[in-house]
Protein backbone atom coordinates (compact mmCIF):
# COMPACT_ATOMS: atom_id res chain seq x y z
CA UNK A 1 0.00 0.00 0.00
CA UNK A 2 1.24 3.40 -0.90
CA UNK A 3 1.80 6.58 1.35
CA UNK A 4 -0.70 9.24 0.87
CA UNK A 5 -0.43 12.92 1.38
CA UNK A 6 -3.85 14.56 2.82
CA UNK A 7 -3.95 18.19 3.01
CA UNK A 8 -6.79 19.72 5.03
CA UNK A 9 -7.27 16.31 6.81
CA UNK A 10 -8.56 18.52 10.10
CA UNK A 11 -11.46 19.68 8.35
CA UNK A 12 -14.99 18.02 7.35
CA UNK A 13 -14.34 16.00 4.25
CA UNK A 14 -10.85 15.40 5.02
CA UNK A 15 -11.10 14.08 7.97
CA UNK A 16 -13.67 11.34 6.95
CA UNK A 17 -11.11 10.76 4.11
CA UNK A 18 -8.18 9.94 6.44
CA UNK A 19 -10.19 7.99 8.82
CA UNK A 20 -11.22 5.69 5.54
CA UNK A 21 -8.12 5.80 4.20
CA UNK A 22 -6.81 4.64 8.07
CA UNK A 23 -9.18 2.49 8.16
CA UNK A 24 -8.07 0.70 4.92
CA UNK A 25 -4.85 0.31 6.05
CA UNK A 26 -2.92 3.32 3.99
CA UNK A 27 0.53 4.91 5.14
CA UNK A 28 -0.84 8.18 5.74
CA UNK A 29 1.11 12.20 6.68
CA UNK A 30 -1.50 14.49 7.43
CA UNK A 31 -0.92 18.77 6.68
CA UNK A 32 -3.35 20.89 8.07
CA UNK A 33 -2.83 24.76 8.90
CA UNK A 34 -5.69 24.49 11.20
CA UNK A 35 -7.13 27.89 9.83
CA UNK A 36 -10.68 26.05 10.09
CA UNK A 37 -9.85 22.51 10.56
CA UNK A 38 -9.30 20.85 14.06
CA UNK A 39 -7.16 18.67 15.27
CA UNK A 40 -9.84 16.38 17.03
CA UNK A 41 -11.29 15.28 13.94
CA UNK A 42 -8.10 13.14 12.95
CA UNK A 43 -9.31 9.68 14.83
CA UNK A 44 -6.17 7.92 15.54
CA UNK A 45 -4.26 9.81 17.67
CA UNK A 46 -1.12 7.79 15.60
CA UNK A 47 -1.50 9.53 12.97
CA UNK A 48 0.93 11.94 11.53
CA UNK A 49 -0.01 15.56 11.62
CA UNK A 50 1.85 17.79 10.27
CA UNK A 51 1.17 21.72 11.58
CA UNK A 52 1.65 23.68 8.33
CA UNK A 53 0.81 25.59 5.41
CA UNK A 54 0.42 23.96 1.84
CA UNK A 55 1.56 27.60 0.53
CA UNK A 56 4.58 26.92 2.67
CA UNK A 57 7.45 25.61 -0.14
CA UNK A 58 10.48 25.02 2.00
CA UNK A 59 7.75 22.61 4.44
CA UNK A 60 6.94 21.28 1.15
CA UNK A 61 10.77 20.80 0.13
CA UNK A 62 11.31 18.94 3.43
CA UNK A 63 8.16 16.82 3.53
CA UNK A 64 8.48 15.69 -0.18
CA UNK A 65 12.38 15.07 0.47
CA UNK A 66 12.05 12.72 3.64
CA UNK A 67 9.00 10.90 2.39
CA UNK A 68 7.98 9.08 -0.40
CA UNK A 69 4.39 9.74 -1.50
CA UNK A 70 2.59 7.73 -3.78
CA UNK A 71 -0.44 10.25 -4.09
CA UNK A 72 -1.63 13.84 -2.45
CA UNK A 73 -5.37 14.61 -2.03
CA UNK A 74 -5.51 18.24 -1.97
CA UNK A 75 -8.45 19.33 0.15
CA UNK A 76 -7.21 22.75 2.11
CA UNK A 77 -9.36 25.74 0.67
CA UNK A 78 -11.17 29.06 1.79
CA UNK A 79 -14.74 27.61 1.23
CA UNK A 80 -17.79 30.09 1.47
CA UNK A 81 -19.10 31.36 -1.63
CA UNK A 82 -20.38 34.99 0.10
CA UNK A 83 -17.36 35.41 1.51
CA UNK A 84 -15.09 35.38 -1.82
CA UNK A 85 -16.93 38.21 -3.39
CA UNK A 86 -16.33 40.05 -0.26
CA UNK A 87 -12.57 39.19 -0.14
CA UNK A 88 -11.45 37.71 -3.67
CA UNK A 89 -8.24 38.36 -2.62
CA UNK A 90 -7.75 36.16 -0.17
CA UNK A 91 -9.45 33.31 -2.19
CA UNK A 92 -7.32 33.44 -5.22
CA UNK A 93 -4.03 33.29 -2.71
CA UNK A 94 -5.54 30.79 -0.46
CA UNK A 95 -6.68 28.59 -3.21
CA UNK A 96 -4.97 29.52 -6.36
CA UNK A 97 -1.57 30.71 -4.89
CA UNK A 98 -0.90 27.79 -2.47
CA UNK A 99 -1.71 25.09 -4.89
CA UNK A 100 0.73 26.43 -7.40
CA UNK A 101 2.78 26.28 -4.75
CA UNK A 102 2.12 22.68 -4.09
CA UNK A 103 1.65 21.56 -7.79
CA UNK A 104 5.50 23.28 -8.26
CA UNK A 105 6.90 21.04 -5.17
CA UNK A 106 5.33 18.31 -6.26
CA UNK A 107 6.48 18.53 -10.02
CA UNK A 108 10.14 19.16 -8.64
CA UNK A 109 10.10 15.88 -6.32
CA UNK A 110 8.45 14.01 -8.81
CA UNK A 111 5.51 13.33 -6.12
CA UNK A 112 2.28 11.93 -7.92
CA UNK A 113 -0.38 11.32 -8.96
CA UNK A 114 -2.85 14.34 -7.11
CA UNK A 115 -6.51 14.34 -6.29
CA UNK A 116 -7.71 17.78 -6.21
CA UNK A 117 -11.44 19.10 -4.37
CA UNK A 118 -13.32 21.16 -7.02
CA UNK A 119 -16.83 21.96 -6.87
CA UNK A 120 -20.70 22.66 -8.46
CA UNK A 121 -19.25 25.98 -8.68
CA UNK A 122 -17.03 25.85 -11.31
CA UNK A 123 -19.96 25.81 -13.50
CA UNK A 124 -22.21 28.66 -12.50
CA UNK A 125 -25.76 28.93 -13.53
CA UNK A 126 -26.66 25.33 -14.86
CA UNK A 127 -27.65 25.44 -19.43
CA UNK A 128 -28.75 22.24 -18.14
CA UNK A 129 -29.68 19.43 -16.03
CA UNK A 130 -28.05 17.22 -14.91
CA UNK A 131 -24.75 19.10 -15.64
CA UNK A 132 -22.49 16.47 -17.16
CA UNK A 133 -18.82 16.65 -17.66
CA UNK A 134 -18.95 18.98 -20.73
CA UNK A 135 -21.12 21.73 -19.34
CA UNK A 136 -19.48 24.44 -20.10
CA UNK A 137 -17.64 26.16 -16.88
CA UNK A 138 -18.41 29.75 -15.91
CA UNK A 139 -18.42 30.21 -12.23
CA UNK A 140 -20.07 33.70 -11.17
CA UNK A 141 -17.90 34.40 -7.95
CA UNK A 142 -14.49 33.82 -7.02
CA UNK A 143 -15.20 31.07 -4.63
CA UNK A 144 -15.67 28.73 -8.17
CA UNK A 145 -13.30 31.28 -10.16
CA UNK A 146 -10.19 29.80 -7.98
CA UNK A 147 -11.51 26.22 -8.12
CA UNK A 148 -11.80 26.75 -12.32
CA UNK A 149 -8.24 28.11 -12.49
CA UNK A 150 -6.84 25.12 -10.47
CA UNK A 151 -8.62 22.86 -12.70
CA UNK A 152 -7.01 25.07 -15.67
CA UNK A 153 -3.44 24.81 -14.21
CA UNK A 154 -3.82 20.92 -13.62
CA UNK A 155 -4.29 20.43 -17.48
CA UNK A 156 -1.53 22.85 -17.99
CA UNK A 157 1.02 20.69 -15.67
CA UNK A 158 -0.11 17.45 -17.20
CA UNK A 159 0.68 18.33 -20.41
CA UNK A 160 4.05 20.60 -19.61
CA UNK A 161 5.35 18.15 -16.88
CA UNK A 162 3.25 15.05 -16.78
CA UNK A 163 1.55 15.71 -13.28
CA UNK A 164 -1.58 13.29 -13.49
CA UNK A 165 -4.59 14.38 -11.43
CA UNK A 166 -8.07 13.98 -11.34
CA UNK A 167 -10.58 17.07 -10.36
CA UNK A 168 -13.69 15.23 -8.38
CA UNK A 169 -16.60 18.47 -8.35
CA UNK A 170 -18.50 17.60 -5.53
CA UNK A 171 -22.15 18.91 -5.20
CA UNK A 172 -23.16 19.43 -1.82
CA UNK A 173 -21.22 17.67 0.16
CA UNK A 174 -23.53 15.93 3.45
CA UNK A 175 -23.80 13.42 6.13
CA UNK A 176 -21.29 12.49 9.07
CA UNK A 177 -18.83 9.45 9.11
CA UNK A 178 -21.71 6.50 10.15
CA UNK A 179 -19.73 5.59 13.16
CA UNK A 180 -20.77 8.76 14.20
CA UNK A 181 -16.85 10.03 15.40
CA UNK A 182 -16.60 12.88 12.78
CA UNK A 183 -18.78 15.58 10.13
CA UNK A 184 -19.49 19.11 9.64
CA UNK A 185 -17.85 21.70 12.05
CA UNK A 186 -17.75 24.52 9.51
CA UNK A 187 -17.48 27.86 11.53
CA UNK A 188 -19.11 29.87 10.38
CA UNK A 189 -21.89 27.38 9.32
CA UNK A 190 -23.64 28.31 5.95
CA UNK A 191 -24.96 24.43 5.12
CA UNK A 192 -28.58 23.87 4.85
CA UNK A 193 -28.27 20.22 6.83
CA UNK A 194 -26.94 21.30 9.86
CA UNK A 195 -28.39 24.42 10.29
CA UNK A 196 -31.64 22.42 9.93
CA UNK A 197 -30.19 20.25 12.57
CA UNK A 198 -29.46 23.03 15.00
CA UNK A 199 -32.82 25.03 14.59
CA UNK A 200 -34.00 21.83 15.63
CA UNK A 201 -31.55 21.49 18.37
CA UNK A 202 -32.57 25.33 19.91
CA UNK A 203 -28.30 26.03 19.21
CA UNK A 204 -29.47 28.00 16.44
CA UNK A 205 -32.32 30.68 15.04
CA UNK A 206 -34.99 29.46 13.20
CA UNK A 207 -33.66 28.30 9.58
CA UNK A 208 -33.91 30.80 6.86
CA UNK A 209 -35.85 29.49 3.79
CA UNK A 210 -33.82 31.60 1.37
CA UNK A 211 -36.73 31.63 -1.46
CA UNK A 212 -39.84 29.72 -2.10
CA UNK A 213 -40.02 31.75 -5.43
CA UNK A 214 -37.80 29.51 -7.50
CA UNK A 215 -38.85 27.87 -10.78
CA UNK A 216 -38.72 24.41 -9.05
CA UNK A 217 -41.81 22.28 -8.03
CA UNK A 218 -42.20 22.96 -4.58
CA UNK A 219 -40.77 26.97 -5.60
CA UNK A 220 -37.60 26.22 -3.26
CA UNK A 221 -33.95 25.23 -4.34
CA UNK A 222 -33.04 21.95 -6.06
CA UNK A 223 -29.41 20.74 -4.73
CA UNK A 224 -27.75 17.01 -4.81
CA UNK A 225 -26.45 16.51 -1.50
CA UNK A 226 -24.03 13.34 -1.83
CA UNK A 227 -22.79 11.75 1.43
CA UNK A 228 -19.22 11.87 2.75
CA UNK A 229 -18.35 8.64 2.64
CA UNK A 230 -19.27 8.34 -0.73
CA UNK A 231 -16.81 11.48 -1.68
CA UNK A 232 -14.08 9.44 -0.14
CA UNK A 233 -14.71 6.78 -1.64
CA UNK A 234 -14.19 8.58 -5.53
CA UNK A 235 -10.82 9.55 -4.06
CA UNK A 236 -9.83 5.86 -3.66
CA UNK A 237 -10.93 5.00 -6.98
CA UNK A 238 -9.53 8.21 -8.43
CA UNK A 239 -6.18 6.92 -7.30
CA UNK A 240 -6.46 3.94 -8.51
CA UNK A 241 -7.49 4.89 -11.83
CA UNK A 242 -4.42 6.94 -11.93
CA UNK A 243 -2.05 4.50 -10.65
CA UNK A 244 -3.14 2.12 -13.16
CA UNK A 245 -2.22 4.35 -15.63
CA UNK A 246 -4.97 6.22 -16.92
CA UNK A 247 -5.10 10.06 -18.12
CA UNK A 248 -6.03 12.79 -15.82
CA UNK A 249 -9.60 13.39 -15.25
CA UNK A 250 -12.52 15.42 -14.60
CA UNK A 251 -15.86 13.95 -12.37
CA UNK A 252 -19.05 15.77 -11.04
CA UNK A 253 -19.87 14.08 -7.73
CA UNK A 254 -23.65 13.99 -6.56
CA UNK A 255 -26.47 11.67 -6.04
CA UNK A 256 -28.30 12.25 -9.21
CA UNK A 257 -31.40 13.13 -7.28
CA UNK A 258 -32.38 16.78 -6.28
CA UNK A 259 -33.84 17.64 -3.26
CA UNK A 260 -35.73 20.72 -2.74
CA UNK A 261 -35.15 22.94 0.32
CA UNK A 262 -38.28 21.90 1.29
CA UNK A 263 -37.68 18.40 0.90
CA UNK A 264 -34.52 18.57 3.02
CA UNK A 265 -36.62 19.71 5.97
CA UNK A 266 -39.13 17.26 5.73
CA UNK A 267 -36.04 14.34 6.06
CA UNK A 268 -35.34 16.76 8.83
CA UNK A 269 -38.55 16.50 10.40
CA UNK A 270 -39.31 12.43 9.96
CA UNK A 271 -35.55 11.59 10.83
CA UNK A 272 -35.79 13.93 14.21
CA UNK A 273 -39.20 13.81 15.04
CA UNK A 274 -39.51 17.22 15.30
CA UNK A 275 -40.80 20.32 13.82
CA UNK A 276 -37.78 22.06 12.19
CA UNK A 277 -38.43 26.14 13.59
CA UNK A 278 -38.58 28.04 10.22
CA UNK A 279 -38.92 30.86 8.65
CA UNK A 280 -39.35 32.49 5.14
CA UNK A 281 -36.76 34.87 3.64
CA UNK A 282 -35.56 36.33 0.80
CA UNK A 283 -33.44 34.48 -1.76
CA UNK A 284 -29.59 34.50 -1.28
CA UNK A 285 -27.53 36.24 -3.69
CA UNK A 286 -26.14 33.86 -6.26
CA UNK A 287 -28.03 30.40 -5.89
CA UNK A 288 -29.29 28.78 -8.64
CA UNK A 289 -32.27 27.57 -8.61
CA UNK A 290 -31.41 24.07 -9.45
CA UNK A 291 -27.92 21.99 -9.26
CA UNK A 292 -27.70 18.58 -9.95
CA UNK A 293 -25.00 15.95 -10.99
CA UNK A 294 -24.68 13.83 -13.96
CA UNK A 295 -22.56 10.90 -12.31
CA UNK A 296 -22.60 8.96 -14.75
CA UNK A 297 -18.68 9.26 -15.84
CA UNK A 298 -17.37 8.61 -12.18
CA UNK A 299 -19.71 5.40 -12.08
CA UNK A 300 -18.55 3.90 -15.15
CA UNK A 301 -15.22 5.36 -15.15
CA UNK A 302 -13.70 5.01 -12.01
CA UNK A 303 -15.95 2.12 -10.98
CA UNK A 304 -17.39 3.95 -7.83
CA UNK A 305 -20.35 3.12 -6.62
CA UNK A 306 -22.12 5.72 -3.68
CA UNK A 307 -23.94 3.75 -0.83
CA UNK A 308 -25.77 6.59 0.71
CA UNK A 309 -28.29 8.01 -1.76
CA UNK A 310 -30.68 8.29 0.22
CA UNK A 311 -31.69 11.91 1.69
CA UNK A 312 -33.27 10.39 4.97
CA UNK A 313 -30.32 8.30 5.89
CA UNK A 314 -27.79 11.33 4.93
CA UNK A 315 -29.33 13.08 7.69
CA UNK A 316 -29.70 10.49 9.96
CA UNK A 317 -25.65 10.35 10.10
CA UNK A 318 -25.65 14.38 10.31
CA UNK A 319 -28.10 14.14 12.72
CA UNK A 320 -26.04 11.29 14.77
CA UNK A 321 -23.27 13.55 14.81
CA UNK A 322 -25.10 17.07 15.90
CA UNK A 323 -26.40 15.59 18.95
CA UNK A 324 -23.07 14.33 19.92
CA UNK A 325 -21.21 17.59 18.93
CA UNK A 326 -23.79 19.80 20.63
CA UNK A 327 -23.00 17.62 24.12
CA UNK A 328 -18.68 18.43 23.20
CA UNK A 329 -19.97 22.23 22.89
N1 LIG B 1 -18.37 21.23 1.97
C1 LIG B 1 -18.89 21.20 0.74
O1 LIG B 1 -20.11 21.09 0.55
C2 LIG B 1 -17.97 21.29 -0.47
C3 LIG B 1 -18.57 21.32 -1.74
C4 LIG B 1 -17.74 21.39 -2.86
C5 LIG B 1 -16.36 21.40 -2.70
N2 LIG B 1 -15.81 21.39 -1.46
C6 LIG B 1 -14.34 21.43 -1.34
O2 LIG B 1 -13.90 20.37 -0.49
C7 LIG B 1 -12.74 20.76 0.23
C8 LIG B 1 -12.94 20.50 1.70
O3 LIG B 1 -14.08 21.23 2.16
P1 LIG B 1 -14.53 21.13 3.69
O4 LIG B 1 -15.99 21.37 3.73
O5 LIG B 1 -13.97 19.90 4.31
O6 LIG B 1 -13.79 22.42 4.28
P2 LIG B 1 -13.14 22.65 5.73
O7 LIG B 1 -12.97 24.12 5.90
O8 LIG B 1 -13.88 21.89 6.77
O9 LIG B 1 -11.69 21.99 5.57
C9 LIG B 1 -10.59 22.61 4.95
C10 LIG B 1 -9.34 22.20 5.74
O10 LIG B 1 -8.18 22.76 5.09
C11 LIG B 1 -7.36 23.39 6.05
N3 LIG B 1 -6.63 24.45 5.35
C12 LIG B 1 -7.16 25.58 4.81
N4 LIG B 1 -6.17 26.32 4.25
C13 LIG B 1 -5.01 25.63 4.46
C14 LIG B 1 -3.65 25.88 4.11
N5 LIG B 1 -3.29 26.99 3.45
N6 LIG B 1 -2.73 24.97 4.46
C15 LIG B 1 -3.08 23.83 5.13
N7 LIG B 1 -4.34 23.55 5.48
C16 LIG B 1 -5.30 24.44 5.15
C17 LIG B 1 -8.31 23.91 7.12
O11 LIG B 1 -7.69 24.13 8.37
C18 LIG B 1 -9.33 22.76 7.16
O12 LIG B 1 -8.92 21.76 8.07
C19 LIG B 1 -12.50 22.23 -0.13
O13 LIG B 1 -11.50 22.29 -1.11
C20 LIG B 1 -13.83 22.69 -0.68
O14 LIG B 1 -13.67 23.73 -1.61
C21 LIG B 1 -16.58 21.33 -0.34
O1 LIG C 1 -29.85 28.85 6.01
C1 LIG C 1 -29.98 28.39 4.87
C2 LIG C 1 -28.90 27.78 4.17
C3 LIG C 1 -29.13 27.31 2.90
N1 LIG C 1 -30.36 27.41 2.33
C4 LIG C 1 -30.58 26.91 0.97
O2 LIG C 1 -30.21 25.55 0.95
C5 LIG C 1 -29.60 25.21 -0.31
C6 LIG C 1 -28.24 24.61 -0.04
O3 LIG C 1 -27.40 25.63 0.48
P1 LIG C 1 -25.97 25.31 1.10
O4 LIG C 1 -25.42 26.60 1.60
O5 LIG C 1 -26.07 24.16 2.05
O6 LIG C 1 -25.15 24.79 -0.14
P2 LIG C 1 -24.86 25.52 -1.54
O7 LIG C 1 -25.65 24.78 -2.57
O8 LIG C 1 -25.03 26.98 -1.48
O9 LIG C 1 -23.29 25.30 -1.63
C7 LIG C 1 -22.67 24.17 -2.17
O10 LIG C 1 -22.34 24.44 -3.49
C8 LIG C 1 -21.51 25.57 -3.67
C9 LIG C 1 -21.29 25.70 -5.13
O11 LIG C 1 -22.46 26.12 -5.76
C10 LIG C 1 -20.20 25.39 -2.90
O12 LIG C 1 -19.39 24.38 -3.50
C11 LIG C 1 -20.46 25.04 -1.46
O13 LIG C 1 -19.25 24.73 -0.78
C12 LIG C 1 -21.39 23.87 -1.39
O14 LIG C 1 -21.72 23.57 -0.07
C13 LIG C 1 -29.52 26.52 -1.10
O15 LIG C 1 -30.61 26.55 -1.98
C14 LIG C 1 -29.71 27.62 -0.05
O16 LIG C 1 -30.36 28.76 -0.53
C15 LIG C 1 -31.41 27.98 3.00
O17 LIG C 1 -32.53 28.09 2.48
N2 LIG C 1 -31.20 28.46 4.26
Amino acid sequence: MGKILVVGACGYIGSIMAAQLFKAGYDLVLLDDLSTGFESSIVDVNLKLVIGDVGDRALLDLLFSTEKFHGVLHFASLIQVGESVLKPAQYYRSNVAKTLTLLEAMVEHDVGPLIFSSTAAVFGEPEYSPIDEAHRQAPINPYGASKFMIERMLEDFDRAYGLKSVALRYFNAAGADPEGRIGERHDPETHLIPLALHAVLGVRPPLKVFGRDYPTPDGTCVRDYIHVTDLAEAHLRALEYLWAGNPSARFNLGNGNGFSVQEVLDAVERVTGRPVPSEDAPRRAGDPANLVADSRAAKSVLGWNPQYADIDTIVAHAWAWEQKRVKLL
